[in-house]
């Protein structure tokens, strides 16, 4: 049985002509924050559900938690948690109840009283799910996704609708589960959340991933050329070099100190990721391509 959360090796799923799905390698590590980037119809949430066994694949083999999601049964599925990109439908119950309710389902769930405190809800604990807010209701959808204590936990476009706050404390959630060993693929949009929460992101366009790694230097970023800013009377000077650090200490020589307006920028995330998404950016996506 595989050591590792999850296995794909050439995974292929085509709807009628149109390739969403067009051959993808990857692997998800134990206890890793692993986060799936790309434009809309990119064929992120098509693999995410092979992964989580709600859809069928074409082609590739494909473990997670060292079973084939095509056939797994419900004791792999109690292993699983998710939090699907649409509201969770759940019956008419208080916060609370319905949090105890789905625990239930778990042989070895969390204290769901803890569970709501920990998703910011225990003011809300005795309202109804059609009483909350967007951003409320999405949090009681992360307290029913974590609360049978999941070994791999799926989070598809967790915090839409949260407040600066909400996002904040929803990241810390995630670092303390990824502390304790679930390990965790994210889907979003949010580049900073990807960047602040990730081990390793992915970015897939037209149904193929584009790039794979840790992404503080993913696409060679990192060691990309850095543009140093200055002022000098006023006006804005700018240079870009491989050397950054050499820039600076010449410059900080040349004014004898301090070096006014100075700023030094390296591709950020964001910069990064539309680059290498490139003219794929755009809505129309995967289908069109062939495998
Ligand atoms: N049930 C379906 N029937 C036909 N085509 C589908 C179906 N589901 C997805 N597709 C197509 O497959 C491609 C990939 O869609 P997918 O939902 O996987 O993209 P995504 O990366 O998750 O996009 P988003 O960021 O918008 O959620 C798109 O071209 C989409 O139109």
């Amino acid at each position: 049985m595989s050591g590792e959360a999850i296995e794909v090796r050439g995974l292929t799923k085509r709807y009628g002509d149109d390739t969403a799905v067009a051959g993808v390698d990857l692997t998800v590590h134990r206890g890793e924050v692993f986060s799936f980037l790309g434009p809309n119809g990119a064929g992120k949430s098509t693999t995410v559900e092979i992964l989580e066994g709600f859809r069928r694949r074409d082609g590739g083999a494909v473990r997670v938690l060292g079973e084939d999601p095509g056939t797994a049964g419900r004791v792999w599925r109690s292993r699983i948690g998710i939090v699907w990109q649409q509201e969770t439908q759940v019956p008419a119950l208080p916060v609370r109840d319905l949090v105890r309710h789905f625990a239930g389902y778990y042989p070895e769930s969390h204290d769901p009283d803890e569970v709501v405190e920990r998703v910011g809800l225990a003011e809300k604990a005795k309202a109804l799910p059609s009483s909350l807010s967007g951003g409320q209701r999405r949090r009681l959808d992360v307290a029913l996704g974590i609360v049978g204590r999941p070994e791999l936990l799926f989070l598809d476009e967790p915090t839409t609708g949260f407040d600066p706050q909400a996002r904040r404390d929803f990241w810390s959630l995630v670092g303390e589960l990824a502390d304790g060993g679930t390990s965790i693929v994210l889907t979003t949009h949010y580049l900073e959340e990807a960047e602040e929460l990730a081990d390793r992101v992915c970015v897939i366009a037209r149904g193929r991933v584009r790039a794979l790694g840790d992404p503080a230097t993913l696409g060679g970023r990192a060691s990309a050329r850095a543009t140093v800013r200055w002022t000098v009377e006023g006006r804005r000077r700018e240079t870009v070099t491989d050397e950054p650090a050499r820039v600076v200490g010449e410059l900080s020589a040349c004014f004898g100190g301090e070096v006014p307006g100075l700023s030094v920028h390296r591709p950020t995330l964001e910069e990064t990721y539309l680059e290498l998404i490139g003219q794929d950016g755009g809505a129309e996506a995967a289908g069109r391509s062939t495998v």
